[in-house]
């Protein structure tokens, strides 16, 4: 009622909403939202923050109702010398997604990769790595905290057949590396949520299982973790299907713990053809209907927005072409119209 209200005291001012206006209202985010997730979001890096059209789009609150700074949180970002902190670039997205009333998801704590060599090549023993884990955990997540929806705690300890992968945490302080740092960022904040973080293990196999396994051996510590993201980097015409989405999904839900897709983006060959385009499209709202039919999945995030700013190409060679919005940020119309139908109905009122 008070809308039409409103409506109407506009257009007796002379005042209409064109198109574009009305179509401010709906999107890939307010979609997700009106399917009862928390939201649909973009990671996003601090490079691209000076493209003004890029930022207009990715601040554009009903297509992205979160963000994840892409390698702002990461160890040789925010603690490049043994216990100096630099937050500048952490802020700068953190401060963009509240600008734009947008949530956070805070990536990542502790990851093998992306680390100062001063903790690769320390040397350190077992009792003084326990103590930087403890420290760099404590002090960033301190920094920020109030201002994540989720943390990506640890990153990618499995290899791809499942077994523990090799890096400085694992091999000099064994599994329990995962729990400690749970255990450190839960007594920083403990109202955050925090994820356990991998790829390949969008379906049910051994790395899928291992992960399970983590999730169970930190709830063993008697220590909080409350999530599992869902990497999927995905090569299209590959994905897993939707029920096989959704049967892993709930694998991890059934041992008390919520999903997300963190990472989403679908690689092809490049130039892409229009048949991949067309594959593409199906295989995105695949990922976008697992998530809406597992109440527990809480939301998606693709790994940026646009081609442009995509890290495909400069890891897999001859590959790119992987996200909803091309290289000059025109939005590729059947991705994007596959992953608002997936959703659902636009939301009213
Ligand atoms: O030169 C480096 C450059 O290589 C670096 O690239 C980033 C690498 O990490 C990417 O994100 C990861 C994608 O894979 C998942 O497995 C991880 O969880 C993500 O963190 C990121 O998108 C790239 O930009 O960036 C910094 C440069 O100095």
């Amino acid at each position: 009622m008070l809308a039409i209200v409103a409506t109407l005291l506009l257009t007796a001012a002379g005042v209409t909403s064109s198109p574009l206006e009305r179509r401010a209202t709906d999107g890939l985010n307010a979609r997700a939202v009106a399917a009862g997730k928390l939201y649909f979001g973009s990671a996003t890096d601090n490079g691209e923050l000076s493209d003004s059209a890029y930022v207009a789009g990715l601040s554009n609150w009903a297509d992205f109702g979160q963000l994840t700074p892409g390698n702002a949180l990461k160890w040789d970002s925010i603690e490049p010398s043994r216990d100096s902190f630099s937050y500048a670039n952490g802020d700068t997205i953190v401060d963009l997604a509240a600008k734009n009333g947008q949530k956070l998801r805070c990536h990542t704590l502790v990851w093998h990769n992306q680390l100062p060599s001063w903790l690769t090549s320390g040397g350190f023993d077992n009792a003084t790595l326990i103590t930087i884990l403890k420290n760099h955990i404590t002090n960033e997540v301190t920094h920020y905290k109030g201002k994540c929806l989720h943390w990506d705690v640890v990153n990618e300890a499995f290899e791809e057949d499942g077994t523990w992968r090799s890096s400085v945490f694992y091999n000099t302080i064994g599994p329990s590396f995962v729990p400690i740092a749970f255990a450190a960022a839960a007594a920083a904040d403990p109202d955050v949520k925090l994820y356990y973080n991998d790829y390949n293990i969008e379906n049910a196999g051994g790395k899928s299982t291992s992960t399970q396994n983590l999730v169970k051996l930190v709830k063993q510590y008697g220590v909080k973790i409350d999530g599992v993201g869902l990497q999927s980097h995905f090569i299209v015409g590959s994905t897993p299907s939707q029920s096989a989405q959704q049967s892993n999904m709930q694998a991890f839900i059934d041992l008390g713990v919520e999903v997300a897709v963190t990472e989403l983006d679908i690689r092809t060959d490049t130039p892409a053809t229009s048949s991949a385009v067309n594959q593409q499209a199906k295989d995105y709202a695949s990922t976008i209907a697992a998530c809406k039919a597992v109440a527990k999945c809480v939301g998606v995030t693709i790994w940026d927005y646009t081609d442009k700013y995509s890290w495909i190409p400069s890891v897999f060679s001859g590959q790119g072409s992987a996200l909803p919005w091309d290289e000059n940020l025109k939005k590729k119309d059947s991705i994007y119209n596959a992953i608002l139908s997936a959703w659902g109905p636009a939301p009213t009122g």
